[in-house]
């Protein structure tokens, strides 16, 4: 297999809370494939954000141990010094946030950030050149009247249109490494599947990697090409779409597609969730970290936490006990 863009072992991420300290990545082992679109999934708190914050190098300030690898096309980005990751971020590893207002400036109009980014880019190119490429691409990402648009600024374009100019100012950054933190959360449900369309279909302008963060299994099958399950800090199961949601090998996986097909099934209903709580930062693991939710947990499953493991189909998932499962 080609060498993957993003190789992450065991990384780790602490942080200190005034409870102690809180072990909030517990030993990732993922790759990301190049030119592959990879979903995150998990129940909230599970450490997705997280993994994205460690790989474009914007962990929060009490968040000081970090330990392990991420070998982002041969170099490690843990302990890279800021100036040589500020210089990354924005021309090889690009970000897409919930919520667009937070990366957008109000002061500044549409046209004027997507220059900017151009400019960043390729520091020759001139105003005119920079704004025709800019409204070509807001046309790429469906605003129409792009020429009035440009001139607008943020406040005047809807929720939906903000995160289509979020999508042009990342595809203008030509990254290797794309990461898309729930994108469309703060949409309305058309205007969410309207902005996956989007994003399915500008695949091809995209030459480099995806990291879509969901908290969705219905638009990871819809956009991803592989999956990795968060839970507690930690990846369960990880692999092809196809392969882990059709038939995911770990409880945790099984329980969060379960718990998706209830929320079809029942619109505005009551959502069936998974019982127990998400494990606390805070407490140490001992054993398999879903162990206490788990159905099939036995006394093996507490005595030393499973590594992931080969399941079949490019699969690979930590539990002792997939090979006996149902
Ligand atoms: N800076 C921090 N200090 C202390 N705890 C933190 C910090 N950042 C995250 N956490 C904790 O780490 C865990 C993982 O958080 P994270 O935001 O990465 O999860 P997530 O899967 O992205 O959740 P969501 O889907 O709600 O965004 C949570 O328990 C969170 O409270």
């Amino acid at each position: 297999m080609a060498e993957p863009l993003v190789a992450i072992r065991n990384l780790k991420l602490e942080a200190g809370t005034a409870r102690g300290r809180a072990a909030i990545l517990r030993g990732i082992d993922l790759e990301i494939g190049r030119g592959r679109i990879l979903g995150l999934v998990g129940e909230s708190g599970s450490g997705k954000s997280s993994l994205a914050a460690c790989l474009i190098g914007l962990t929060p300030a009490n968040t000081s141990a970090i330990s392990g690898e991420i070998r982002f096309d041969g170099q490690n980005l843990v302990g890279l010094d800021p100036t040589a990751f500020a210089h990354l971020r924005g021309r090889r590893i690009a970000m897409i946030f919930q919520d667009p207002m937070t990366a957008l400036n109000p002061l500044f109009t549409i046209g004027t950030h997507l220059v900017d980014v151009l400019r960043h880019r390729d520091p020759g190119l001139t105003r005119a050149a920079a704004l025709a490429e800019a409204t070509a691409m807001l046309v790429k990402v469906g605003i129409a009247d792009p020429q009035t648009r440009i001139a607008a600024y943020p406040h005047q374009l809807s929720g939906g249109m903000r995160q289509r100019v979020m999508i042009a100012m990342a595809l203008l950054m030509r990254p290797d490494l794309l990461l898309a933190d729930e994108p469309t959360t703060a949409l309305d449900a058309t205007v969410e599947a309207q902005i996956v369309e989007l994003l399915a279909a500008l695949r091809r302008e995209v030459s480099g990697s995806i990291v879509f963060i969901s908290h969705h299994l219905g638009l990871v099958a819809q956009l991803c090409d592989d999956v990795a399950v968060m839970y507690g800090g930690t990846v369960v199961e990880t692999g092809p779409v196809d392969a882990v949601l059709t038939d995911p090998r770990h409880p945790y996986t099984r329980a969060l597609i379960a718990c998706e097909i209830d929320e079809d099934d029942a619109p505005g209903g009551r959502l069936k969730s998974i019982p127990g709580e998400v494990p606390d930062p805070v407490t140490p693991m001992t054993g398999c970290i879903f162990a206490p939710r788990c159905a099939h947990a036995l006394e093996a499953c507490r005595a030393g936490v499973p590594e992931l493991r080969a399941a079949g189909d490019g699969r690979r998932a930590a539990c002792i006990r997939f090979e006996e499962l149902p």
